[in-house]
């Protein structure tokens, strides 16, 4: 899917496909060093966090492959990768994967410290360390998200019984295919393999606002593979689920992740906790569909996840034009309208929180986890390297 593709990497190169410029211009930024880097991620021309991991830890790789390393010692060359990817960390903090993959990376750096190596050979040891883990990290994520696609087809029809005659509804929310991971993506991944399995009778995306991934990404996804796909307002969820539900056999709400915690709270796109109580009061199943590398076992419960606040012009602007009141003065208008001292204050959470009590089921390359007899999540089965409780 060259297309919609939003990592192009090889050794030494990595271009990122520009989706602030989607869906009117399909263009490649070449993404060279840590700065890039950060300035590609925070102005989410690159988003999703499993892509936001990958960005980062490929942009280090390059600049570290092209020269812009000037340490000697073993100790100064893992201290300068240990800076740039802290540097990199703080782009977009809501997202656990970066912080996941930059643990990841330390320790391949860490380890590949040979004794006894001499200069440079002990420096390239550790380079080269860092960028086979990275590219690693590439690789791994479109095996993974091929898995959640099984894993989340399979525990849907499971629950549902759906067959090819009998097929199920799903609706998705924000963008999490290929344009937010390395390919197939994680919730639109599940709804990817119900069509190919034939078991997908509708797939409804939400308009996501205020930056639009479901009517910009999503739904550019959706028809660019033919799956049948219906857009709506984030508003309308409720009045589908109350006037479609039985007739288009809506099954699950399927949702990707920021991050999950140890007790299973999970932190996702704004509107994801709205959408989980209206499909809990219609009886519809709620599914996060989320690598573990979205996993955060370090954080307990909900509360104490860091929330991204971003700048009031995404609401207040759509694509630059100006739908609220916000201090801009169009000096293209004829009879301007004096609003330069009129502007609206903006709260502009980029996520919310979803309790886990209103989660059926978390999806990982591992298998589905449910909540146990006590109502509670255990990922010490898909963990159990990481859960130490
Ligand atoms: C598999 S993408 C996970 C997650 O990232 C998106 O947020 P953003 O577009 O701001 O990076 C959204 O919350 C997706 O569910």
């Amino acid at each position: 899917m060259a297309t919609l593709q939003a990592i192009k990497y090889s050794r030494g190169k990595l271009l990122v496909l520009d989706q602030l410029r989607l869906p009117h211009e399909h263009h490649y930024d070449e993404v060279s060093t840590a700065e890039d880097a950060f300035d590609c991620i925070r102005s989410m021309r690159v988003r999703g966090a499993p892509a936001i991991a990958i960005v980062a830890a490929l942009a280090h790789a390059v600049e570290l492959y092209n020269g812009d390393c000037k340490a000697t010692t073993p100790e100064e060359t893992i201290a300068y990768i240990e800076s740039r990817l802290e540097f990199l960390k703080e782009s977009r903090p809501t997202a656990v994967d970066l912080s996941n993959a930059i643990s990841l990376l330390t320790l391949a750096a860490r380890a590949s410290k040979r004794e006894g190596l001499a200069h440079p050979a002990a420096k390239d040891a550790i380079l080269n360390s860092y960028i086979e883990a990275a590219e690693t990290i590439l690789a791994k994520d479109l095996e993974n998200n091929t898995l959640i696609g099984s894993f989340g087809a399979a525990w849907l029809q499971q629950q549902y019984g759906a067959t090819p005659s009998r097929q199920l509804s799903v609706l998705t929310h924000c963008n999490t295919g290929s344009l937010a991971t390395s390919g197939h993506g994680t919730a639109l991944g599940i709804i990817r393999t119900l069509h190919a399995q034939s078991l997908l009778r509708h797939a409804y995306c939400t308009e996501t606002r205020p930056y639009n991934q479901g009517s910009r990404l999503t739904s550019f996804e959706l028809v660019f593979e033919n799956i049948p796909a219906t857009l709506i307002a984030d508003s309308m969820a409720g009045a589908l689920f109350a006037q479609h539900r039985a007739r288009m056999n809506i099954g699950a709400v399927v949702v990707g992740a920021d991050r999950v915690v140890r007790n299973g709270d999970t932190a996702n796109k704004i509107g994801t906790y709205a959408l989980a109580v209206l499909a809990r009061h219609h009886g519809i199943k709620f599914v996060v569909a989320a690598p573990t590398t979205s996993i955060d076992l370090d954080t307990e419960t909900g509360a104490g996840i860091r929330i991204e606040e971003r700048r009031a012009e995404e609401l207040t602007q759509i694509s630059g034009a100006v739908v609220a009141a916000d201090g801009t003065v169009d000096t293209t208008r004829t009879a301007k309208v004096a609003i330069a001292d009129q502007r609206i204050a903006v709260w502009n959470p980029a996520f919310d929180v979803t309790p886990y009590d209103l989660i059926d089921a978390i999806v990982t390359e591992r298998g589905a986890v449910v909540k146990g007899p006590d109502g509670k999540f255990d990922f010490s089965l898909v963990l159990p390297e990481r859960w130490r409780w």
